[in-house]
């Protein structure tokens, strides 16, 4: 991984996102290079989800700007997201069950022979993406309904590889998996980042964050809590971010109530009110040493 030497795919400066009152996120900034696996760690109502909406469109951000490839975009809807390459995997992962594999991989992107789907077409280049994966799926030609979890999460992975995206969000991926299963679908994790692509891992298995991330994002009460290198970081030290949060970041300047408190000022301010350190500037100038 080269984050130092290349511009980031994606960048998120200072982006908040309120929902009446409540600050959902507040102030995240992070960057995200191409071959690389951010995972984004949290408790319950840190902000990951919201996080993950903003990033593919479907909220539009209260505060703060995000840049892919070097460019400011908004988004306004899904589809400005995905018309700048990044790609979304939920946890429903959006499969129409009963039909096929090659049907899912090409749904609205279908090959025409004239007026028609050119049927053969598609299977060919299902088989041919679906060919290098570490999860076997018994036919280009089965319904959805008929494959296992973690096979569904290879069609859901090998959509985000024909629809082109560069920046992959996987959410929670082995959430419905047994061991093995989880096992393969990281490996597919990996199999995207060694072909370049850019990935956040939101995730609550510390475990499997550990096996497949190079850096990991620590968010609390909506805020970034801190971003580490994965080789340079301990389990305890994330455990503590976790619970925890960066108690030097968590002041509240405004007074507008903190995601998961339901009230202000959700960690003690800081008596000189000045500014914490900022994590990704610390986690680069640590990657750069
Ligand atoms: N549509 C909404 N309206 C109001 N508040 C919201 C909305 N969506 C999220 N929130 C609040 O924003 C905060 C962050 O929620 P979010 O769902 O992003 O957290 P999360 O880290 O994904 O949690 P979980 O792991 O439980 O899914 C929570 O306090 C939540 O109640």
């Amino acid at each position: 991984m080269t984050e130092t030497t290349t511009a980031p795919l994606l960048s998120a400066q200072g982006v908040g996102k309120l929902f009446g009152h409540v600050r959902a996120l507040r102030d995240v900034s992070f960057d995200l290079h191409a071959g690389e696996v951010l995972a984004v760690l949290g408790d319950n109502g840190a902000g990951k989800s919201t996080l993950i909406k903003a990033l593919s469109g479907v909220y539009d951000l209260t505060e703060g700007r995000l840049r892919v490839r070097g460019e400011d975009v908004s988004f306004g809807k899904p589809a400005d997201a995905t018309a700048r390459g990044i790609a979304t995997v939920y946890q429903d992962l959006a499969l129409v069950d009963t039909r096929d594999v090659a049907a899912n991989l090409f749904l609205g992107r279908e090959f025409r022979r004239g007026p028609f789907v050119d049927r053969r077409r598609m299977y060919r280049e299902a088989e041919r993406i679906l060919d290098g994966f570490t999860i076997k799926l018994p036919s280009v030609r089965v319904p959805i309904y008929l494959l296992s979890g973690g096979q569904r999460q290879a069609v859901a992975i090998a959509r985000v590889l024909v629809g082109g995206a560069d920046i992959v969000i996987m959410d929670e991926p082995t959430a419905a998996l047994g061991v093995q299963e989880s096992e393969r679908v990281l490996r597919l994790v990996r199999d995207l980042r060694d072909a370049g692509k850019a990935v956040i891992l939101i995730s609550h298995n510390l475990q499997q964050v550990w096996q497949t991330a190079d850096r990991i994002m620590v968010m609390h009460l909506g805020r970034v809590a801190g971003i580490r290198r994965r080789a340079d970081s301990t389990v305890e030290e994330i455990v503590k971010l976790i619970v925890y949060g960066d108690p030097d970041t968590e002041r509240d300047p405004d007074g507008a109530p903190d995601a998961g408190t339901g009230e202000a000022g959700a960690a003690p301010d800081r008596p000189d009110g000045g500014t914490a350190h900022d994590p990704v500037k610390d986690t680069d100038r640590r990657a750069a040493s």
